[in-house]
């Protein structure tokens, strides 16, 4: 298995992860072939982003199946274990119930490598490619000369591809529109002033970083045309989790009467989840949020305060304009008519 991505890459079956927490000022790349290390990484952030975490997570796997005497067992209790490292974004969730139920279906006496790399090509491929067709049919909303809003880190550090919103822009931006973002810092984790940035500059597409608490007043100046944001998991109601603060700028968005976009891959959507209720929003560690951690560390609260530290929210349905996913865009009247109970990631999924 041979690729490369932006923050993943696996040549001669030796896997490296690019390492988030230290970007955009380090470009450190991490050894990924031990389950353990993969399992690090994903915790830790230093691989990231939905979509993302699980190509890390099933090319970790493949790299396990290549090697001499992996037993079909051995993989299942990897996998199991890799699906516990962030509970929220569900596409980790899909590609781990695929490949068990898939290695539980094989044959015992059969060597367990081509099934798991063709689930891993499979995945990585179509991840690629949502990217692409969600991106063009969002780019067909944006005008010339808007303002666009966006939360933490949808692009390429988040997916193998273009990314979720931020493909959307990109894709807006290499047909030759006009366009400008304002990127939300994201606390506490600082996604969209760190990566956001990153991949912005690189491109050459022009934007601003705001503290996330400015976009309610950039709203009331009529300063922002739009708001794109991506996903962890979609209920079948349009109830949807996303980075923490995804909720606030709903709230605002609705109140001035701005677009609100929410930019996914079909492989977001969970079919079991029926609302927003459901959804599993993981806590994170303290330090983060009494200071900032990464390479300059700095603690500004006073040490034992309490920390309240929800990685994600939920954003109700109702407050969405529409859902972009890459088999099109679904209004508020679709979703109500059931449209995302009839997607499926994988033909044959098991739970
Ligand atoms: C591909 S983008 C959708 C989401 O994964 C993204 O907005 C997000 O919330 C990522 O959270 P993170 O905690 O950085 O993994």
């Amino acid at each position: 298995m041979n690729f490369e991505y932006l923050s993943i890459r696996c040549r001669h079956g030796h896997l490296e992860i690019l390492d988030q927490t230290l970007l955009p000022h380090e470009e450190v790349w991490l050894n990924a072939n031990e389950v353990s290390e993969m399992f690090d990484h994903i915790k830790r952030l230093a691989v990231r982003g939905a979509p993302l975490i699980a190509v890390a997570a099933v090319a970790c796997l493949a790299v396990q199946a290549s090697r001499e005497g992996t037993t079909a067992e051995k993989l299942i209790k990897d996998t199991l274990h890799l699906k516990s490292s962030r509970p929220t974004a569900v596409n980790l969730m899909h590609m781990s119930d695929e490949l068990t139920s898939q290695l539980r279906q094989s044959d015992p006496s059969s060597n367990p490598r081509d099934l798991v790399l063709k689930v891993a090509e499979d995945v990585i491929k179509k991840e690629v490619q949502m990217n692409q067709s969600m991106s063009r049919h969002g780019a067909s909303l944006i005008q010339n000369g808007e303002n666009i809003l966006t939360h933490c880190n949808t692009g390429s550090l988040a997916t193998p591809g273009v990314g979720t919103a931020l493909g959307v822009i990109r894709e807006a931006h290499r047909q030759g529109k006009n366009i400008h973002v304002y990127v939300d810092e994201t606390r506490p984790l600082l996604q969209g002033g760190r990566l956001t940035a990153y991949e912005l500059k690189s491109e050459g597409i022009p934007f601003t970083i705001i503290c996330d608490n400015m976009a309610g007043f950039l709203m009331s100046q009529k300063k922002i045309d739009r708001v794109l944001v991506g996903s962890d998991r979609i209920a079948t109601n349009g109830d949807f989790a996303n980075k923490i603060g995804t909720y606030s700028l709903a709230v605002l968005a609705d109140y001035h009467k701005i677009p609100f976009h929410l930019v996914a891959p079909a492989s977001t959507v969970d079919p079991d989840c029926s609302s927003g209720n459901e959804i599993p929003i993981e806590e994170r560690n303290p330090a983060e949020v009494l200071g900032v951690s990464g390479s300059q560390s700095v603690q500004w609260a006073p040490t034992g305060s309490n920390v309240y530290n929800p990685a994600f929210d939920v954003t109700p349905g109702h407050l969405v304009t529409s859902i972009i996913l890459d088999t099109g865009i679904y209004d508020r009247q679709s979703i109500q008519n059931g449209s995302l109970h009839k997607l499926k990631f994988f033909d044959s999924e098991e739970k």
